[in-house]
């Protein structure tokens, strides 16, 4: 093939970097979020002089026309401790100037960049440092359910609930949604009960979250990174680390209490009647057990606060899960077990992201409404909300984290 057409990865950025609008971050102990709108590149050129625009359609909805803006949100994400990195990004691809080069910074103008998580505050200076950006800082914990309710309404196959293999989609009737609780499992662990849009309640949380997997997984099997964590995970045998109640009962159930003997009596257990030494152990079963201990507990707390107030239901966010059928499967069979399947554990395609899409939404709409101010459509909205179709998603398709999603936007 001729290498003059291969299109790279970096050119291809560059050209889709023309069309940016809007970026929004999530600034976590462990990952940065970035989403971003991208129009489609869909120009119409206006008779002899030659001047494109965007093509925008028009939506009606009852009596009113709106405008509508094609295009894709795009979802990436960086460890926080490469943040150059994503400085990097952010600058090759102009995300942090609407994606024009020829909008420097002028100076008396300093252009603002929602952005939420602990890391909003700790990088703020970077960004205005190195991008001359401020960044706009909205509440964590309000991005995670606004970033929560707006997937769950709009993107089609959002929720899915996984155990023993088998993942299936829900369906969420948008009236019997709330109350929720949502469980987001970043560095460490948040848990709030969601009653409504912008109405929740922070209710519990624990610090043994994707912080202590991958710390203590980093120290305990060597591993260079969380994929390879998480690989090693997938191929180990818990029961090399773990004292189970067989070993404790002498390879009986303890069916009083309901305990059969292979559940965990002890985790990381077996370790102490052994004469062995970290080296001795398999990393690969290491890993599986402090990935069973970790998923186990959370599962745990998580059923105890549903049963606290009464919730049927728990969403799992956070980029902990990245999809590991182990782990949702763990997360499942707890909530499972402990609330005699009264309370369902339901997982989100867009996993981590939702503090990022919520930052996202709460953006004003000034480069939208001048977008669509520009456009042919005569009837300038009042008021402008950042209103999106519903989204579809291939399922097929497994997604790292990275991806886009075709979407249609319109000032409601
Ligand atoms: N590529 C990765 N690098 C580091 N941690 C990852 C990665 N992918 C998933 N994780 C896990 O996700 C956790 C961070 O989840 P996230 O929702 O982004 O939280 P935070 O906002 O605290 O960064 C990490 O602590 C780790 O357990
Ligand atoms: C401090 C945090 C809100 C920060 O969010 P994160 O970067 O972990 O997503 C979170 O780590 C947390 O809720 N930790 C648990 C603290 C506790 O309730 O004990």
């Amino acid at each position: 093939m001729d290498p003059r057409e291969v299109e790279t990865e970096a050119n291809s950025d560059q050209n889709q970097s023309s069309n940016v609008y809007h970026l929004a971050l999530d600034i976590g102990g462990s990952l940065v979020k970035l989403v971003y709108f991208t129009k489609d590149d869909d120009h119409i050129v206006d008779g002899e002089e030659g001047i494109s625009r965007e093509k925008t359609s028009v939506k009606s909805k009852g009596s009113r026309d709106y405008p509508v803006l094609n295009g894709k949100l795009n979802f990436k994400k960086f460890e926080t401790s490469k943040i150059n990195d994503c400085l990097q990004f952010i600058k090759t691809m102009n995300l942090h100037l609407g994606g024009n080069q020829q909008q420097e910074n002028t100076g008396s103008q300093t252009t603002a960049i929602k952005a939420t998580g602990g890391g909003s505050y700790k990088y703020a200076d970077l960004f205005k440092e190195r991008l001359g950006i401020s960044l706009d800082k909205e509440d964590e914990m309000d991005c995670l359910v606004a970033g929560a309710n707006f997937l769950l309404e709009v993107v089609h196959q959002e929720a899915f609930t996984y155990m023993g293999d088998q993942k299936q989609f829900v369906k969420i009737d948008q009236n019997d949604l709330y109350p929720y609780l949502l469980v987001n499992i970043g560095s460490g662990v948040g848990m709030i009960k969601v009653e409504g849009d912008g109405k929740f309640e922070r209710v519990s949380g624990t610090s043994i979250g994707g912080g202590s997997f991958w710390g203590l997984g980093k120290l305990l099997t060597k591993c260079k990174s969380f994929d390879e964590l998480l690989d090693l995970s997938y191929r180990g045998n818990n029961r090399a680390v773990d004292m189970l109640v067989g070993d404790i009962y002498g390879g009986m159930d303890y069916s009083k209490i309901g305990l059969s003997s292979t559940a965990i009596a002890s985790s990381f257990g077996r370790a102490i009647s052994e004469n062995k030494e970290l080296k001795d152990y398999n990393p690969e079963d290491i890993a599986r057990s402090l990935l069973r201990l970790i998923s186990n507990n959370i599962g745990q707390i998580s059923y105890l606060n549903a049963l606290r107030f009464g919730l049927k239901r728990i969403f799992f966010g956070g980029f902990f899960i990245r999809r590991h059928p182990f782990t949702m499967d763990t997360l499942s069979v707890a909530v499972n077990f402990w609330s005699k399947g009264e309370a369902k554990a339901m997982f989100l395609r867009h996993e981590g992201f939702l503090g990022a899409v919520g930052a996202f939404m709460s953006s004003d709409k000034h480069g939208l409404k001048e977008l669509l101010g520009n456009e042919v459509v005569q009837q300038t909205p009042n008021k402008l909300s950042f209103a999106v179709d519903k989204i579809q998603v291939p399922i097929d398709v497994e997604l790292n984290g990275d991806e886009s999603i075709e979407c249609s936007v319109y000032a409601a």
